[in-house]
């Protein structure tokens, strides 16, 4: 078959430019809205039917039936197998990846996940207080690909931030399970599994069933239904972020060679027809080579389909005008990961404020970043790099405020409160700090 991948070829120097590079940018409304009905209505029936509804969905969208949930829940004993069955080369590489990732995540609750506190001169204790959460659902997908990664990235956190119980869910299309998958589900520490996805998981993690344990918190990455599912039960439960599908922007100077651009471009491809791979250049003769490249690598890649869909269809080679402009550009995509493909990169990084992660230099592979570099994968996508962050120790904590006031404190504080309290018309308020205080005044009716 001679497939073809043609991503936008679009110029910064175009008069229509901004109105290409929107439309590049989103998916269809219709495809939106078509999307959100379903996730909708999939949501609000398992919330009524509980398993019954799962076991139809699983059935309907993943070729799975079953007939109970009991059915679909992994032993630990069936995750301990499937580690055990690995060949040496598989388990070695899970457990370096995981090695890596718990380094990392434990770097990261050193710098900014302790509880602190401190006193003020007159013994006022202030502070933090940090605690994990109790029970988390993890969503690790699995319809186009399995993702024992996202087992490694969603699980290792939570663990090390101390969750108490944490569920995993992952579909499995036809039945068919991944060993790597239940693997690392067992060297991360996964308390229970399930082998459904989409909507129905997530509904299932959010409202509770009969067979699945309600959850407090729900993260991970998952296609549009997912996203979409996550965002609906935000409120009823907690979320990390929205990570949909996958995305690379790549800002190329023009010194790495083109075969590993377009090779990084086909990476985030290879995940969904719907992932979004740019490369944003100011050299034209560069962008042909990697176009060139992409014609002549695209056919020996088993997921070329994919490729080739995701690449013309969202796709985009564009032109800039200068490396300053194609940073000012990526800032406005927000991508979720980001390839400073460039042998000065730390010229281009401080340019740079929004993205996931950044990868710099020619030999940092977005690749290495999804499996073992240590940083977590599960990032935001669709430009909510704008104000979301990586996937992390924190989305496992929660905090709460300290505060002792000493009997000292409570004489100074207490006629500052009372002071802002009649001033709001709360006369309990104030009462309440006047009665600290060593003189109790009048009470006062009004300002
Ligand atoms: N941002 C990240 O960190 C990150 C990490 C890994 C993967 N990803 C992305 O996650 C996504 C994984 O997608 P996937 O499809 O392989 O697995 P998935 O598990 O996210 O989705 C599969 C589920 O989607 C549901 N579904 C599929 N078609 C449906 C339909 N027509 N109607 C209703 N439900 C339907 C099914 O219930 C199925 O179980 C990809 O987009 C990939 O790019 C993102
Ligand atoms: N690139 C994905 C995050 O968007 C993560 C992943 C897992 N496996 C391969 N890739
Ligand atoms: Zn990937």
């Amino acid at each position: 078959m001679n497939m073809l991948a043609t991503p936008a070829r679009l110029s910064t120097a175009d008069d229509d430019f901004d109105a290409q590079f929107k439309a590049r940018l989103h998916w269809s409304a219709d495809t939106d809205a078509a999307i959100e009905q379903r996730v909708a209505d999939i949501l609000a029936d398992v919330q009524q039917r509980g398993d019954a509804a799962v076991l139809d969905y699983t059935a309907r969208f993943d070729g799975l039936g079953a007939a109970a949930m009991a059915e679909l829940e992994l032993t630990q004993a069936e995750l301990k197998a499937a580690f055990d069955g690995l060949s040496a080369v598989q388990r070695d590489a899970l457990q370096a990846a995981a090695r890596r990732v718990r380094s990392y995540h434990e770097a990261q609750k050193k710098a900014s996940g302790e509880s602190w506190s401190y006193r003020d001169e007159d013994g006022t204790l202030l502070g933090q207080k940090v605690t994990p959460l109790d029970r988390v659902g993890i969503y690790v997908p699995g319809g186009k690909a399995a993702y024992p990664s996202s087992v490694l990235m969603n699980a290792i956190p939570a663990h090390v931030a101390g969750v108490g119980e944490i569920i995993m869910v992952v579909p499995t299309p036809k039945g068919e399970k991944n060993a790597l998958v239940l693997a690392a589900a067992y060297v991360a520490g996964v308390t229970r599994a399930f082998t459904i996805g989409g909507a129905q998981a997530v509904a299932a993690l959010a409202y509770g069933t009969q067979t699945v344990p309600k959850v407090d918190k729900i993260t991970g990455p998952g296609n549009a239904y997912v996203a979409s599912a996550k965002k609906r039960v935000f409120g009823t439960v907690g979320i990390d972020m929205i990570a949909g599908p996958s995305e690379i922007l790549v800002l190329a100077d023009g010194t790495t060679p083109a075969d590993w651009v377009a090779m990084d471009l086909f990476s985030q491809a290879e995940h969904d027809e719907l992932a979004q791979s740019i490369l944003l250049c100011p050299d034209a003769a560069y962008i042909d080579q990697v176009q060139a490249a992409i014609n002549r690598l695209l056919p020996q890649m088993p997921r070329a389909e994919i490729i080739a869909k995701s690449l013309t269809g969202r796709g985009a080679l564009i032109h800039t005008r200068s490396m300053e402009e194609a940073c000012a550009i990526s800032n406005r995509i927000a991508p979720e990961h980001l390839e400073v493909s460039s042998n000065a990169p730390h010229r281009w990084e401080p340019l740079l404020k929004h993205a996931g992660a950044i990868f710099l230099g020619a030999y940092t592979s977005e690749s290495l970043g999804d499996y073992c570099a240590g940083p977590n994968h599960v990032l935001p996508t669709s430009g909510t790099a704008r104000f979301s962050s990586p996937l992390g120790v924190y989305d496992f904590q929660k905090r709460s405020s300290l505060i002792e006031v000493s009997e000292q404190g409570a004489q100074v504080l207490g006629k500052i409160a009372a002071e802002l309290a009649y001033g709001e018309g709360l006369q309990a308020h104030a009462r309440a700090a006047e009665m600290r205080l060593q003189t109790v005044p009048e009470m006062r009716m009004s300002p």
